[in-house]
């Protein structure tokens, strides 16, 4: 293996896998470190973990675990992946994991790129923008765990880290990966150690990714997945085998983002929706018992859609009633027992939104490895459990067109992308 990637949660590593396999580089979903000693027989592994918004303590110690693991496996390069919206704290967990990696692996340097123009993620003069707007006023600062409240990337990471920031701009990442190793060379000898690269096209993530060829450690979103697979003379363009399953669907909705809401306001239109009360569900008024039922009772040939999914007024007096931790957590574990009553009865495709979300639904199904499949939206592509009988999809809450839920179903069924 020569590539290992730690991702912060479950929906980023599906989208990071999605990225790599598209760019010609066999590549293996890891829920964690595999059980048993197993190891997959691809060029990169991508082992989600569920960190992101875990105590520090915990979040270091998975991630120094993961990496104990990929490089007993040989890996060359280590990639920290996390949010494409930088989505933390001002106490962490991307700042303290970056430590954490790099002084296990001897790294004096990083570099940050959360960018990926192709989905709207710019940086620029270090400040990360969704579309045309800032971070800050994009609707992550609303966002139930990670509220994101400042857009430059510099100043947020420097609150999580004691390490010394730099920056690359837009100028000198124009100027090609001659050029931007010139420029890490000479941060680095500076004593910098985390380097936040402008990116305003999708073109600058190849060029960054060259530059970091000989790098122990690089971290970003998904986008730099773009730009490292040719240094590993990766082939693009092979296409993913695919068949499928045909059978019942569902989908679950854990999300608050502002595309997920669209989403299930347009399934809503000709879909079979429930509405989850997060107080309720707290109270045991609401259940996954009578859930299911409800799932089980609609159409086989609709899919029918699960969501707690709300406005932020809405979402700001839940978590000012049950606090925002326990609110998330009552939903987690009621999202998570859902699928897995779902699979039991015999479910075959499974579309969950929300990188939480998916955590909780995945821990839950107790899935270990997944294939990846064709893509259904640009980060999202259909998984294949290796240990299941059904086939999924796990989609960060920003991600996929209007259609997402109905146009997931089908891509899982076989159809196309
Ligand atoms: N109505 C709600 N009230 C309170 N908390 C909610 C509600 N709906 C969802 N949540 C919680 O908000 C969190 C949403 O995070 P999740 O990662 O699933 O979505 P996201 O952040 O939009 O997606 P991503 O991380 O992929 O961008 C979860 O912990 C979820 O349980
Ligand atoms: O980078 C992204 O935006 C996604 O892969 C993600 O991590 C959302 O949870």
């Amino acid at each position: 293996m020569k590539l290992g990637c730690i991702a912060d949660d479950f929906t980023g590593a599906s989208d990071l896998g999605n990225m790599l396999a598209r760019a010609g580089m066999p590549t293996t979903l890891c829920i964690g470190v595999p059980p048993g000693g197993r190891v997959p027989d691809t060029d990169a592994a991508v082992l989600a973990l569920k960190t992101r918004s875990l105590p520090v303590a915990d979040a270091v110690a998975q991630s120094l675990a993961a990496l104990d693991w990929l490089r007993a496996q040989g890996c060359t390069q280590i990639y920290f992946k996390y949010c494409s919206t930088f989505d933390s704290t001002p106490k962490g967990n991307i700042g303290p994991v970056l430590d954490a990696l790099a002084d296990r692996l001897g790294a004096r340097r990083a570099v940050v790129v959360p960018a990926f123009p192709g989905t709207g993620r710019r940086v620029f003069m270090g400040h990360l923008f969704v579309n045309d707007t800032l971070l800050s006023r994009s609707g992550m600062e609303d966002h139930p765990l990670t509220p994101m409240t400042e857009p430059d990337i510099r100043f947020w990471l420097g609150l999580q880290t004691e390490a010394r920031i730099g920056h690359v701009s837009a100028e000198i990442v124009r100027g090609g990966s001659a050029a931007i190793r010139a420029a890490l060379d000479a941060a680095e000898a500076e004593g910098l150690r985390y380097l936040v690269v402008d990116t305003v096209d999708d073109r600058d993530l190849e060029a960054i990714g060259a530059a970091v060829a000989d790098d122990a450690l690089v971290s970003g979103g998904s986008g730099l997945g773009l730009g490292l697979p040719a240094n590993f003379a990766a082939k693009p363009g092979q296409g993913v085998p695919w068949q499928g399953r045909r059978g019942r669907a569902a989908a679950l909705a854990g999300s608050c983002s502002r595309m997920t809401q669209q989403q299930v306001a347009r399934h809503a239109m000709h879909a079979p929706v429930v509405r989850l009360d997060p107080v309720a569900v707290a109270d045991g008024r609401q259940t996954v018992a009578e859930v299911v039922e409800w799932v089980m009772a609609q159409r086989e040939d609709d899919v029918p859609l699960i969501s707690s999914t709300m406005p932020a007024d809405a979402l700001a007096a839940v978590q000012e009633r049950l606090g925002r931790a326990r609110s998330a957590e009552v939903l987690e574990v009621f999202f998570g027992a859902l699928a897995s009553a779902l699979v039991a009865r015999g479910i075959d495709r499974l579309v969950v939104g929300g990188g939480e979300t998916s955590g909780a639904v995945v821990s839950a199904l107790g899935i270990s490895t997944a294939r990846i499949g064709p893509q259904i939206a640009p980060g999202v592509p259909a998984l294949a459990p290796e240990d299941g009988h059904f086939v999924c999809t796990l989609k960060s809450g920003n991600f996929g067109g209007p259609d997402f839920f109905g146009d997931a179903a089908r891509v899982l069924a076989g159809g196309a992308p």
